[in-house]
């Protein structure tokens, strides 16, 4: 463990010193791209200030031939590319891959001064994240950036699971963690064989009836409630996340067509704590802007809150409910997400200044 005295002190000689805090920038959709596409890279410039992060995508979904092409892509986009309010992140190869030393030296000198976050596959411990954390200082210092880039760990091994807090708090580089829910499957030996979502088979079923002679009748229809998978891992994450000052995410959701179940799996994501969601289509960045975004109702309900309840202290009742110091500090969570994300998004900024607190 770093002591408090060396935790934010630069790794290398002439690096840029770590930031104190993870500043809060929108994120809803991170929409991941394959820069050795050419259709898809040719939209890229396109889709500037529609979405809130692109990510030029090295790793899974990239085909081991492709590898190079990719990531010389990934370059000519970054240095070609203005991208104005939207972030630009890169997912680089998994740290033992033949790939991924190639990743850091060409894209760090190349586009380091574009890139705002690295986001790091199957990521087991902090130790991982200590190696990133050394070599990116390293290079940062050779290349003259002056503004540290950023990780974002993606927790799909066990292992990586059962350290999570450990990985939140092992740089002051560290922005965020998503849940990959394809490898996690895998690497935990799950029975599916899906990108994410739920499973029609992971439910509770209703109790057989009583029957008036005595028994059960096992017979007859029953209701069923499918259960959410990722309940538990989601719920580990966004804590470890929230304890370090770091930011929560879904991953993938591979079932494009299926954009009902997608914003249903995402909103159990924002619900829960997290703030956006991976886009592997552009189908699935107008879902994540939609659901990641507080809706009208909602900003409405916490403003009157926040106006009631005065200096935050005490209790009132409001539409017959009663609000409290702990309420007022959730409608207060729901303000401060509205109003960041309005200071990017003038078409959601018109919606929450149209609101009238009766
Ligand atoms: C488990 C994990 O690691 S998940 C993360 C890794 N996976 C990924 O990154 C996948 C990224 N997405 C994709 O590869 C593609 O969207 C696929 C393979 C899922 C579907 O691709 P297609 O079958 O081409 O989809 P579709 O026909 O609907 O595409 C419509 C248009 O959108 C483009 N498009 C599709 N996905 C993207 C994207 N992610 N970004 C930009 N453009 C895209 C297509 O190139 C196509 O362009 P065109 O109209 O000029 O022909
Ligand atoms: O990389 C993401 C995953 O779900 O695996
Ligand atoms: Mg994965």
């Amino acid at each position: 463990m770093r002591t408090a005295k060396d935790f934010f002190a630069p790794l290398a000689v002439g690096a840029p010193a770590p930031v104190r805090e993870i500043p809060a920038r929108p994120s809803r959709a991170i929409h991941f791209f394959d820069p050795g596409n050419p259709k898809m890279a040719a939209k890229v410039p396109d889709m500037v200030g529609t979405v809130d992060v692109l990510l030029g995508n090295l790793e899974d979904a990239v085909k081991a031939e492709n590898k190079e092409i990719s990531r010389e892509g990934l370059v000519k986009i970054g240095r070609d590319v203005d991208f104005g309010p939207t972030q630009f992140w890169t997912r680089i190869n998994s740290l033992d891959s033949p790939w991924v030393l190639d990743d850091l030296t060409t894209l760090v000198p190349a586009i380091g001064d574009k890139l705002d976050v690295i986001m790091v596959p199957k990521v087991q411990g902090a130790e991982d994240i200590h190696y990133v954390d050394r070599l990116l200082a390293q290079l940062e210092a050779k290349a003259g950036i002056t503004k540290p880039i950023l990780i974002h760990a993606i927790l799909e091994t066990a292992r990586g699971v059962a350290n999570v807090e450990e990985i939140c708090g092992a740089s002051p580089r560290m922005q965020g963690i998503s849940l990959g829910p394809a490898d996690l499957a895998a690497d935990r030996r799950m029975k599916t064989t899906r990108v994410g979502g739920g499973h029609p088979g992971y439910l509770v079923r209703q109790d057989a009836p009583a029957l008036a002679e005595g028994g059960y009748d096992f017979t007859g229809q029953r209701a069923i409630f499918q259960q959410d998978l990722w309940h538990y891992t989601m719920a580990r994450m966004v804590d470890a996340c929230a304890m370090h000052g770091i930011y929560a995410y879904y991953g993938p959701f591979g079932d494009i067509k299926d954009t009902v179940a997608c914003e249903d799996q995402f909103r159990n994501a924002f619900l829960m704590g997290c703030v956006g969601a991976w886009s592997l289509h552009p189908v699935q960045i107008k879902i994540a802007n939609k659901v990641f975004s507080p809706s009208v109702e909602d900003v409405k309900h916490a403003r009157r809150v926040i106006a009631a309840m005065g200096d935050g202290t005490g209790a009132v009742m409001l539409d017959g409910k009663m609000e409290d110091d702990a309420s007022v500090k959730q409608c207060k969570v729901m303000v401060d997400l509205a109003e960041e994300l309005a200071a990017n998004d003038p078409e959601l900024k018109a919606k929450y200044d149209a609101i009238v607190v009766d």
